[in-house]
């Protein structure tokens, strides 16, 4: 399975188009649309989030509710594109409107793409860069793992993401699995403890009023995944390193740990090694998880724990230092309209991308032209590695 996605943050449309689903997989729009709900909200985003719908169509590979096993197009109209449509429209400009839209940015933002990007493209409008260094590609990659996740489901393979960490205000306390689970649309930090979600907020409130911006830690928990997806054979086959990459790909996060992650440079390996036990009803399976359910770069069938860091948002209020690019003069940065936490919302971003690398592993490892034949394969591997 392939996928890509396209459209700038103020443009008319965001789109992915997903290839190599298999056909006949029931998709239920109603559950996907939920999904990017959830992306869309949390405490801290910005006023964008009031102006968008994030709804989606289907331009290709659905039928009757079932995939035909074409390429799957999505789209995703930005409403906000009506305030942008000359800034941002594909017609070259009149010199009057070019005279009356000149709104160019040359003081890039330290932390954001602006700078790198512009002497790479070789452009001197910022907002060339920025447009697509934005966030908001993430809701088409929601989509797709929206996608991903429908697969999923129908295999008994569940996804949850919630919020640990939002500056100070930590909430990584030893939950139940039940307790972990995913946390509703309206969750306002999608953290777990009612008093930290209230810490968070008043943190998350003060931090914007200071002009400034905050950052945080969030979990992925993949329930049920099957044994032996990835590979140990070769090294861009491990599907740890795959969602690994495909975390760090999102904006804005900085580091990633499996199950008790960095803590295990400071662990004996009696504490840190899971050990093996099997019974008639469970199969194989380990007293613990510390190792986060990876080991060889394949999933060992005990839940996948992720967890990722994401750095505060670059746009700040209160801007920093930077140079205009035309004048090389000091100045402080550009300041766009900005979320002043985005931790909540990228939570989601990070179960969808572990959503699309599992949906991926998923179809490598089994035969999948028709949804049925995977199923079945599915079935019969799973009976094979409970017996081995
Ligand atoms: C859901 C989400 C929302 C974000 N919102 C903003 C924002 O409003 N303003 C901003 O400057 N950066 C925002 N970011 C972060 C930037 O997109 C990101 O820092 C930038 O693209 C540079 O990439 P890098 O931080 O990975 O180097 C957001 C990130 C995510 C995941
Ligand atoms: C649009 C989204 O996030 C955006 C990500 C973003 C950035 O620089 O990354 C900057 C902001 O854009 P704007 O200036 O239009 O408010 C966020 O709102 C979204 O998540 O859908």
């Amino acid at each position: 399975m392939r996928f890509l996605t396209a459209g700038e943050s103020h443009g008319p449309k965001l789109s992915a188009i997903v290839e190599g689903f298999p056909s006949n997989l029931p998709i239920d729009k109603e559950r996907m649309t939920q999904e990017l709900l959830k992306r869309q909200g949390g405490y801290g985003r910005g006023r964008r989030m009031q102006i968008e719908k994030d709804t989606f169509q289907f331009g290709s590979g659905i039928r009757h509710g079932k995939t035909l096993g074409s390429p799957i197009m999505i789209e995703i109209i930005n409403d906000d594109f009506k305030h942008w449509s000359k800034i941002m429209g594909s017609e070259p400009l009149t010199p009057e409107e070019q005279e009356s839209l000149r709104r160019v940015i040359t003081k890039p933002r330290p932390g954001h793409a602006d700078l790198v990007g512009g002497m790479k493209y070789n452009v001197r409008d910022l907002r060339n860069i920025l447009e697509r260094s934005s966030a908001r590609e993430t809701a088409a990659r929601v989509a797709v793992g929206a996608l991903s996740k429908e697969l999923l489901h129908a295999l008994d393979i569940r996804i949850y993401s919630r919020v640990n960490q939002i500056g100070s205000v930590e909430d990584s306390g030893d939950y139940s699995m039940e307790e972990r689970r995913d946390r509703p649309a309206e969750s306002s930090v999608r953290m777990v403890s009612e008093e930290k979600t209230k810490e968070a907020e008043t943190l998350i409130d003060e931090t914007k009023k200071q002009g400034n911006s905050i950052g945080g830690i969030v979990e992925v928990i993949v329930e049920n995944p099957l044994p032996g997806l990835g590979s140990h054979v070769h090294y861009d086959r491990k599907l740890d390193g795959k969602i690994a990459g495909s975390i760090i790909s999102i904006n804005a996060f900085k580091g990633v740990e499996f199950g008790i992650g960095f803590r295990a440079g400071s662990t004996p390996g009696s504490e840190v090694q899971d050990e093996i036990l099997y019974t008639e009803e469970r199969g194989y399976h380990r007293r613990t998880n510390n190792l986060g359910g990876f080991e060889g770069g394949m999933t060992t069938g005990m839940p996948i724990i992720v967890k990722a860091v994401m750095k505060p948002i670059p746009t700040l209020y209160k801007p920093l230092f930077s140079v205009d690019i035309n004048t090389k003069e000091p100045f402080k940065a550009t300041i766009e309209r900005s979320d002043a936490c985005a931790v909540p919302a990228a939570s989601v971003v990070c179960e969808h991308m572990v959503a699309i690398e599992m949906a991926r592993a998923v179809l490598e490892k089994f035969p999948h032209d028709d949804f049925s034949e995977l199923l079945a394969a599915v079935e019969r591997y799973k009976e094979r590695t409970k017996e081995y």
